[in-house]
């Protein structure tokens, strides 16, 4: 967790914004805020229906890609991932790599009824009252960004607001840490965050080795329907999509793309 990667460049940037909004509105006053919005919608029953569910992503840049989409209207992006069958909706709230923003957030939760994940790169427990306050249901949690005790802190305080925790993983050990802290939705990341290689296989590896009662979502590296039958037949309840969509041209369509596909009868789906 030390050492020079994108990752902990990433991390360091995180800090120094979480710093200065805790400086402009305090912990307190940001869990007061917490405590006045709406219940968290219940995002595990949304993986757990039939079929492959799909998590589609606002995501304008990336470390790896630089700027992947215009977006001009993330809450019409939204609407179009929620039409063509959603059933989650994840915004990147990171401005410096990836140019996303709770403004972003609060307008996307503003124009749909899904479950909503704000993704972060969660450091405390200020961005987890903050992701609450902006109603965010689902946060996410990156094992290879936190030390264990602090894992578990940030997961167990997750659950007490009554969101759940994506609790993102790489390696098998990180697995094992993931099921140490407790997590129950566990996505397995295709992208090595600390060098960006993206290798489609982590899921296949890793997978097998996670309880049946696990929800498990495949992250990154799905372009269309066939890389999302190839996570579904090595165990995956859903997948997270974000380039393959912002860059299809027509979002509703890519992701009706996928859900049909991860619909269909011979698609596999893991028993819980
Ligand atoms: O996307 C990146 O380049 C990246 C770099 C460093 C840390 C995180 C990064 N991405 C976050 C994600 O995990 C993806 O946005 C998400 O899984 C969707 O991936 P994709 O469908 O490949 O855009």
């Amino acid at each position: 967790m030390t050492g020079g990667t994108v990752l902990d460049s990433i991390i360091e940037g995180v800090m120094a914004d979480v710093a200065a909004r805790e400086a402009v509105l305090d912990l307190a006053a940001v869990k007061e805020a917490a405590l006045r919005a709406p219940d968290p919608r219940d995002a595990t029953a949304a993986l757990l229906q039939p079929g492959i569910g799909v998590i589609a992503e606002v995501k304008r840049a990336s470390p790896s890609k630089g700027a992947l989409a215009n977006i001009p209207d993330p809450a019409d992006l939204a609407r179009a991932y929620e039409a063509g069958g959603a059933r989650v909706i994840s915004v990147l709230t990171e401005e410096r790599r990836f140019h996303g923003s709770l403004a972003d957030f609060d307008a996307v939760r503003a124009a749909v009824d899904v479950p909503l994940l704000r993704k972060d790169f969660i450091v405390g427990p200020y961005q987890i009252h903050e992701a609450r306050a902006h109603g965010a249901d689902v946060i996410l949690l990156i094992v290879a960004a936190l030390e264990q005790p602090v894992l578990a802190s940030l997961l167990d305080r997750t659950e007490s607001l009554g969101m759940t925790a994506l609790v993102e993983v790489h390696t098998e050990e990180e697995a094992d840490r993931a099921l140490e802290a407790g997590a129950t939705v566990i996505g397995v990341n295709a992208r090595n965050l600390k060098t960006l290689d993206v290798d489609r296989d982590s899921f296949a590896r890793i997978a097998p080795g996670l309880p049946s009662n696990i929800i498990k979502v495949a992250e990154s590296g799905v372009r269309g329907p066939a890389d999302l039958l190839a996570y579904a037949g090595a165990g995956a309840d859903a997948v997270l999509v974000g380039e393959g969509v912002v860059t299809s041209g027509d979002p509703r369509q890519a992701v009706s793309d996928l859900v049909t596909a991860g619909a269909h009868p011979s698609c596999p789906k893991p028993s819980h």
